[in-house]
């Protein structure tokens, strides 16, 4: 999408063996809350989440907000001992960021220190297609087909951007990338209207526009896609020791995926040579756990990638193709 808005002058297509609802983001409570990249830079961080925020905060506030699945969610984040840092790189970029009160964390009874602000939330099976239905109406054009070797693309494009998620480990052959598997259960809780996260990252419970997402499980080099129902017992009683109203909840739907953790997110371009071949590839991969807080800002740093590399292209008077 930044893409095609930002470079007109290129035909852009976009290849994938999945869509909506079958990629990695339609398991993601979707949820604006960064995770920190050991490998990237605080500020880069920083700025890429601004920039997503800024980017969701014009759509929530917009009549297209229902559409496209984006509004605010205010909630907790409450820790079982006082954390590192109580105010986290990117508390000035959310809304009303501010510790909780001795009366506020009464609620939580088994945890001693807490933080309360308003975010955005993508409900990703709204926003994931409207994405898609913007990036159909700036021309782009949609592929279902899986790549097996990047050099299938040779010769058709003149750019490649590499935004394959996990998938890289085995199209690039990159051994920084790996899974770790995340579970959630959709449920039925309407009266719940707050998020409510344990700043271990391994609790959490995200109200959404139809259901309220509950999670979350964090298995590393786990490469399988079947919730496992132990699982969902275990995330059940987590989040009703947090919610206790949630005991008994209806449950809509268990869901995994695989969150394509890496060090920092590779986000640079390569030239790739093979007998006399060239190619130029831009990568965007390795998101983790932070693919809804980072995408724009991330986004937005691969258009430049790729706005740097057109003038290199030969078709350069006319349209370049990625
Ligand atoms: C349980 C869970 C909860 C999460 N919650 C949040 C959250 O609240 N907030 C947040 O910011 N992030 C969250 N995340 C993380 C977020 O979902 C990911 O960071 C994000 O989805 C990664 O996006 P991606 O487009 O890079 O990868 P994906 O969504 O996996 O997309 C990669 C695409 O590439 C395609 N592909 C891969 N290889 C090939 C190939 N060889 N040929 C053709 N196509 C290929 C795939 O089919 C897929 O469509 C969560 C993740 C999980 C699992
Ligand atoms: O940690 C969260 O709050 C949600 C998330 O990003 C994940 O499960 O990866």
């Amino acid at each position: 999408v930044c893409i095609s808005e930002a470079l007109p002058q290129c035909t852009v297509t976009v290849i994938s063996e999945k869509f909506s609802p079958n990629t990695t983001g339609d398991v993601a409570a979707g949820c604006l809350i960064p995770h920190a990249f050991e490998e990237t830079p605080i500020q880069e961080q920083k700025y890429w989440f601004r920039q997503t925020f800024d980017f969701l905060f014009n759509i929530a506030n917009s009549a297209e907000a229902a559409e496209a699945g984006v509004g605010f969610l205010s909630g907790w984040q409450v820790y079982k001992a006082q954390p590192e840092e109580h105010f986290p790189f990117w508390w000035d970029v959310v809304l009303g960021f501010r510790l909780m009160t001795e009366n506020e964390m009464a609620k939580f009874p088994h945890h001693r220190f807490g933080q309360t602000f308003t975010t955005l939330k993508c409900q990703s099976g709204l926003y994931l297609p409207w994405m898609e239905k913007r990036f159909k109406n700036n021309g782009g054009d949609v592929i279902t087909k899986k790549i097996d070797s990047i050099w299938q693309l040779n010769g058709k494009y003149d750019i490649v951007v590499n935004c394959t998620g996990i998938g890289s480990r085995e199209l690039i052959g990159d051994p920084l990338v790996y899974p770790v598997k995340g579970q959630v259960l959709k449920v039925h809780a309407p009266w719940l209207k707050h998020f409510i996260r344990d700043g271990d990252g391994n609790t959490y419970i995200y109200p959404g526009i139809n259901d309220t997402t509950l999670g979350g499980t964090r298995h590393k080099n786990d490469w399988s896609l079947l919730p496992d129902p132990n699982v969902n017992k275990e995330i059940l009683d987590q989040c009703s020791k947090l919610e206790p109203s949630l005991q008994g909840v209806s449950v809509i739907q268990d869901m995994a995926g695989l969150r394509p953790m890496r060090p920092a997110v590779r986000l640079e371009k390569e030239v790739c040579y093979m007998d006399g071949r060239k190619l130029h590839v831009v990568h965007n991969y390795g998101h983790g756990a932070g693919g809804f807080s980072m995408h724009i800002g991330t986004a937005k740093k691969a258009t430049r990638l790729v706005e740097e590399l057109i003038p290199l292209m030969g078709s350069c008077n006319t349209k370049s193709k990625l």
